[in-house]
């Protein structure tokens, strides 16, 4: 018999997932979602043919159960949902910060639990998966929660003691490229170009950028002093970065993404 899973708290993550898992071959019947709002569950079961039932419901009747709320939600969900979860069944969360250790305390003992720091591009398959085990969490739990973010895009195991880290440069990363985008084409504007044109060229110098950084077997430096002609325009612009610290600002940035995501770990926001 195929195995259930369902999506409890199906907002953006959640709702990404749902539709990659069903674009890579996951039969509507083999899933049910959960919405807090009834208007919400019933544009989940239109767009999707998938049954929309209480957390409660989910919990008894799917094997596997994807936490996609916020952390700050993750505690209430977890209160509803411990009378109905079985050991046997497999719990993945999908939320920034919190442990393994936060579940396995809450629900029964020797219950599996596997955590997921996936990211945005899941939307359009390009999402990095990071996913841990917890202490009951098996190897064959593992391979699952692969196969289900591997629908929407690559998975990587880390240890657990390098979630937050992963959650800083992975999670949050989308945002930081979508910030230097913006920055970008405002700079463009500055310069004079119409808005739509600077856009255009910034997005398609990013995809470059990003597929030769992917392709080429080149480390990032070779690709910029590739770039870098003597006396040209690219070390001049790459001067006033230095000068501004956006290097500084980046590892800066990064590390106060790690700290919050530490904080995240109670749960209490
Ligand atoms: N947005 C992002 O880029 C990423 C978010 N995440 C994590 O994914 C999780 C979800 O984030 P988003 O999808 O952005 O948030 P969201 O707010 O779009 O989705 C969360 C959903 O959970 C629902 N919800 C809350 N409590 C509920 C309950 N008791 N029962 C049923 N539904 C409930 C909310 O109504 C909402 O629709 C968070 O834990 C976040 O840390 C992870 C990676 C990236
Ligand atoms: O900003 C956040 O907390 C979530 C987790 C990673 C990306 N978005």
């Amino acid at each position: 018999m195929p195995q259930k899973v369902a999506v409890l708290g199906t907002g953006k993550i959640g709702e990404a997932l749902l539709s990659g898992m069903i674009r890579g071959g996951w039969a509507p019947s083999d899933l049910l979602v959960t919405a807090r709002r009834q208007e919400r569950a019933a544009q989940l079961r239109e767009r999707y043919g998938v049954e929309a039932v209480s957390n409660a419901e989910a919990a008894k009747s799917a094997d596997t159960l994807i936490l996609t709320v916020k952390p700050q939600d993750m505690g209430a969900l977890l209160t509803e949902l411990a009378p109905h979860v079985p050991a046997d069944r497999l719990v993945i969360s999908g939320a920034a910060g919190i442990p393994t250790a936060y579940f396995e305390e809450r629900l029964a003992a020797g219950t599996p639990v596997v955590r997921v720091m996936t990211n945005t591009p899941a939307l359009v398959d390009e999402a990095m998966s990071v996913i841990s085990a917890g202490t009951h969490a098996t190897a064959g739990h593992l391979a699952h929660a692969e196969e289900i973010f591997g629908t929407v895009g690559k998975t990587l195991r880390v240890p657990e003691t390098q979630q937050d880290a992963a959650t800083a440069l992975s999670g949050s990363g989308p945002a930081y490229f979508f910030f230097l985008v913006e920055a970008m084409t405002d700079a463009g504007i500055l310069l004079g170009l119409p808005r739509d044109k600077a856009h255009d060229l910034i997005v398609q110098a990013a995809i470059g950028a990003a597929v030769m950084l992917r392709d080429s077997g080149e480390h990032p430096v070779k690709l910029r002093e590739n770039v870098t002609s003597p006396a040209g325009t690219t070390i001049n612009a790459i001067r006033e970065l230095e000068n501004h610290g956006v290097r500084a600002a980046m590892i800066s940035a990064l590390e106060a993404a790690r700290d919050r995501s530490r904080e995240l770990a109670t749960g209490n926001g």
